[in-house]
């Protein structure tokens, strides 16, 4: 379903890649936890997936489709398949909640019909069919962010990406958003979300990726956060090496065969749900959901062996994460006593106490870079952004399609 071999991504006027020679491959019907520190490379990996942006080295399959392969007048076509939600919603803010979701159907061409059976299908999947003409100043931000979930699965993607679609709400409407993706991965969408938020992670137990300076150093089945990714990169002068060599994550080899059952969740309620569906109090969904032919099948024989893998060398890494963070956090903090108070000797982790401890003085080493961005991207307009229209083309001036930038 996404493929990625070898992936690396440095983008112009910087020295350190954004991403670092990247092998995964995430399969149909997966939930897949993007984590890392700010700067870890979590929004250039989607980006790449929707061939927003190329990658400098490596290739990259979606959907079976080679994306170097993909000439740009074709990209807003294969956009088709990807649905993408965002941190900051991007909904038009003169349009009701109906005419934010039916927008995306008719930039695509689809009939007045199906745009009005649809609609109020996915808003009803959304819990907000009660609410389809207000604007979305009317709106709560959870309420924005599930028109924006609904505008962004409404044409039936196989794949769904969300760039921390929790960033800006609280935890119980952050919930409420999970319930909603994870019932649409019910569905068969395969769902791929970076995140910053711990406690959703830790709570859902899905596939977790994790990224440290633009290298995956985890690839876990029913993952948690895990201890790199909070802390920030600026403040710690972490690095993948760093993270590796002390322990705190586990090397990931090339790209592993996994398989993820499609599970089913419970419809939503009207109003959001403050609680993450689990899989065991699954029920089968109502909604019609368009599940897509898997493009490729792993074996149950080597899918099972996959996740045997995962779980013996989780168990193995999982007390020496424990026992690495606790030294580099004692390193850290005897850092920044200064040199009066030199950091205690441990003897929890051989590979800990042999890393150098991390002065504060690093932190400047990594600042927060934010590189001026690729004009190109920065300039396209909302419906070009969600592939709905090749980049340059004409609007259509019945409809209220020439928005952006958006960024
Ligand atoms: N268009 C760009 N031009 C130059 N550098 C960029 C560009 N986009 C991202 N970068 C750099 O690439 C690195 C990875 O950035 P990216 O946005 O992928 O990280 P992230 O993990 O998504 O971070 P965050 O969690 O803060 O969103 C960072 O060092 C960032 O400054």
């Amino acid at each position: 379903m996404i493929r990625f071999d070898h992936v690396s991504k440095t983008y112009r006027g910087t020295k350190r890649p954004a991403l670092d020679s990247i092998d995964l491959e995430i399969l149909r019907g997966e939930f897949v936890f993007l984590v890392g520190a700010s700067g870890s490379g979590k929004s250039s990996f989607l980006r790449l997936v929707l061939k927003e942006d190329r990658p400098t080295g490596g290739n990259i399959h979606v959907l079976g489709q080679d994306l170097n392969a993909i000439s740009n007048r074709k990209v807003p076509y294969f956009r088709r398949n990807l649905g993408v939600v965002f941190q900051d919603f991007r909904l038009l803010p003169g349009k009701n909640v109906f005419d934010n979701v039916a927008f995306t159907l008719q930039v695509i061409g689809k009939s007045r019909g199906f745009i009005q059976e649809a609609v109020p299908d996915v808003l009803q999947m959304v819990g907000l069919a009660e609410k389809a003409n207000r604007l979305p100043h009317e709106l709560s931000g959870g309420e924005q962010q599930r028109v924006a979930i609904a505008r962004a699965v409404v044409n039936k993607p196989a794949i769904l990406l969300a760039d921390e679609p929790t960033g800006n709400l609280d935890p119980s409407t952050s919930a409420g958003i999970m319930t909603v993706l994870e019932r649409i991965n019910a569905g068969g969408t395969t769902v791929v979300m970076a995140t910053h938020d711990n406690a959703i992670v830790d709570h859902m137990k899905r596939r977790v990726v994790e990224l440290v300076t633009g290298q995956i150093v985890r690839d876990e089945d029913q993952g948690g956060y895990g201890m790199t990714a909070e802390i920030a990169l600026q403040d710690s002068g972490l690095t993948a090496e760093i993270a590796l060599s002390e322990g705190l994550v586990r090397p990931t080899g090339p790209a592993q065969p996994h398989t993820a059952p499609v599970r089913q969740v419970p419809p939503m309620p009207s109003t959001a749900a403050t609680h993450v569906v689990r899989p065991d109090e699954a029920e089968p969904v109502r909604e019609r959901v368009t599940v897509p032919p898997a493009p490729e099948q792993a074996t149950d024989a080597r899918d099972q062996a996959a996740r045997q893998q995962r779980a013996t060398a989780q168990q193995q890494a999982a007390a020496q994460q424990a026992a690495a963070l606790q030294q580099v956090r004692q390193n850290r903090a005897a850092a920044a006593a200064g040199p009066a108070a030199p950091a205690a000797p441990s003897a929890q982790t051989p590979a800990a106490q042999a890393a150098p401890p991390m002065p504060p003085q690093s932190l400047a080493a990594q600042p927060a870079q934010p590189d001026p961005r690729d004009p190109a991207t920065e300039s396209l307009t909302l419906a070009e952004k969600l592939g709905l229209r090749a980049p340059g083309a004409a609007a259509d001036p019945a409809n209220d399609q020439n928005v952006g930038p958006t960024t």
